[in-house]
């Protein structure tokens, strides 16, 4: 069965269209032994809930560390009864009630209320089932993936639970590998049978086939439709098994309105739903309707327009005053700029950093790690040379400290250097960066690795500072960032989704300042309109 959860579609008490189960998929009939494991999961799912009811706190998750996301609690239409405690402790909107609370924060506090819509996830994936994870730009879909793998960690063997993502970079936000380097396809290019035949020869891609029990991936919108097809294939020969993927539990996320395959094997199927497999694969496909990371109901109704291509006047009129109104309490050389293409994203860095005429401490990233792992580690966020100097503006690139505001995507100035334990090889000076954070305290960076993992086996290592150079960021690697303040010039953007990802990346229309805007850059593709009307439909109709 196929199923959208919506706000609107979900009543209290209600229960959620989740219970249709992999069953429904017509060229895989189920097999007795899989029915027994999802009968087994949906026995631990219960279980698991019906602890959740005593603690109010989902049990896989540990208490919050650096790096790590906080403490969830579980709302449930039987335990909402407004009060500003437990479930309804923060978080902006009560989705059962509708109350309002304190403006959401989502990284100044130490527990997350999560919505009906992610406890609806959340209990279909413990209940085995495969679940495609959609809305819109910061409703929280990469926070649900990170708790969903927690959940399948806890239901398989954690070295056959595989998280990827389609880039490096999304890959590295949550701790994965790209999907391409999990399935061993190379660039996925060539016939199918060579395809195949790429893969049986590659030992470790062999193995990680044959042991998944669930693929977790992110930003699917940047995989194809036809290498969706083409892996689908790849899983069932691998596994010998007639059924879809070869009965691999999928958890996957995305937003097709976002930026879209870079060179689609096939321009028919450029998006992962206009697989043949798509519509066979998911007991559940789920839009997130609850925007966190912006509160402002304007600029939510603003950013869904966009999001949907539309050029309503009274929306660019409000994106043009922004035109007139740069940033000024930050200051203009403080708001990071967002570039469509690299090469300005370089330029800009290169020049600012030179023009204070400051010492340049080097810092050279050390990898470990069998080489072919090793050359994957370049693909991403942490950078083979990060250049800082007195005065530098710094982004960072992981999570050091959520709970107090230092998270992927925090801003600052760099003030100075202190010696440290850093090994020479890194930094000849042996040299700490001192960076004075926006909205958070001055502190000395030490070194953070990043991980290149197979199943639960880390395959090489990247140690670096987790700082990049922000007077500019492409648009490509902001996706997924969420930012206080950004300066963007959108008249050179290309393709569909690159001006939604960029607005979407800001909290509020105060944080943001455009050099430039062509509103016929506003470009949603026709076949991802349908696709999400066509959900909306099925849904209705189910
Ligand atoms: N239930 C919740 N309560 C409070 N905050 C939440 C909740 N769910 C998500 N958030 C917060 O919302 C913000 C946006 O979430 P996230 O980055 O996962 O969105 P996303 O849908 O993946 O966005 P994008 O499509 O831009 O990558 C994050 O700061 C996250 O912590």
């Amino acid at each position: 069965m196929i199923g959208v959860i919506g706000d609107k579609m979900l009543k209290n008490g209600e229960s959620s269209p989740v219970g249709g189960g992999n069953g429904a998929l017509p060229p895989s009939p189920i097999t007795p032994q899989q029915r027994q494991r999802m009968e087994q999961n949906r026995r631990l799912a219960l279980l698991k809930q019906q602890e959740r009811r005593r603690r109010l706190q989902w049990p896989e998750q540990q208490p919050s560390s650096p790096g790590s996301t906080p403490p969830v609690s579980m709302v449930e239409a039987d335990e909402c009864k407004g009060f500003p405690s437990r479930g309804h402790n923060f978080g902006g909107h009560c989705e059962l009630c509708k109350g309002t609370m304190s403006p959401p924060s989502p990284v100044s506090t130490s527990q997350i209320t999560l919505t009906r819509q992610q406890v609806e996830v959340l209990k279909a994936v413990a209940g085995g089932q495969s679940v495609f994870i959609t809305g819109s730009a910061g409703t929280g879909k990469s926070f649900l993936l990170h708790h969903a793998i927690s959940v399948l960690k806890g239901i398989y063997p954690r070295e056959s639970v595989f998280v990827t993502a389609s880039t490096g970079v999304a890959a590295c936000a949550i701790k994965g590998q790209t999907l391409h380097s999990f399935a061993g396809i190379g660039l996925g290019e060539g016939e199918l049978d060579t395809l195949y035949l790429k893969v049986s020869h590659n030992k470790h891609a062999t193995k990680n086939w044959e042991r998944a029990k669930a693929l977790v991936v992110d930003e699917i919108s940047m995989i194809d439709g036809q290498m969706f097809d083409n892996l689908e294939f790849i899983a069932r020969r691998i596994r010998n098994s007639t059924e879809v993927w070869g009965g691999i539990q999928l958890v996957i996320s995305g937003d097709f309105f976002q930026l879209p395959p870079v060179k689609p094997l096939d321009l028919n199927r450029e998006y992962a739903f206009e697989a043949t497999c798509w519509e066979a694969c998911f007991a559940l496909q789920v839009e997130l309707t609850r925007v966190f990371r912006q509160s402002d109901s304007a600029l939510i109704e603003l950013l869904q327009s966009i999001r949907e291509g539309r050029r309503d006047p009274n929306h660019m009129r409000l994106l043009d005053s922004r035109r007139r109104h740069p940033i000024v309490s930050a200051g203009p050389e403080m708001v990071p700029q967002l570039y469509p293409k690299n090469e300005d994203v370089r330029r800009e860095n290169n020049e600012r950093l030179r023009s204070l005429s400051q010492r340049i401490v080097v810092y050279s990233a050390l990898d470990s790690g069998e080489q072919s792992w090793r050359d994957r580690l370049g693909q991403g966020i942490a950078p083979n040379v990060l250049e800082v100097c007195v005065g530098a503006r710094v982004m960072l690139i992981k999570n050091i400290n959520p709970v107090g505001g230092l998270v992927n995507g925090s801003v600052g100035i760099v003030m100075g250097f202190v010696g440290g334990d850093i090994s020479t090889s890194i930094c000849s000076e042996g040299l700490l960066p001192v960076v004075k954070f926006d909205h958070g305290p001055e502190m000395t960076l030490g070194l953070e690795a990043w991980d290149t993992v197979e199943g639960d086996m880390v395959r090489a290592t990247r140690k670096q500072i987790p700082l990049i150079l922000a007077w500019a960021v492409s648009i490509h690697k902001c996706q997924g960032m969420t930012l206080s303040h950004l300066q963007t010039d959108l008249s050179k953007a290309f393709g569909c989704g690159m001006v939604y990802v960029a607005l979407s990346r800001v909290r509020s229309l105060d944080g943001l300042y455009l050099s430039g805007l062509n509103p016929q850059k506003v470009l949603a593709h026709p076949k991802v309109l349908r696709f999400y009307k066509k959900l909306v439909h099925d849904h209705e109709q189910s």
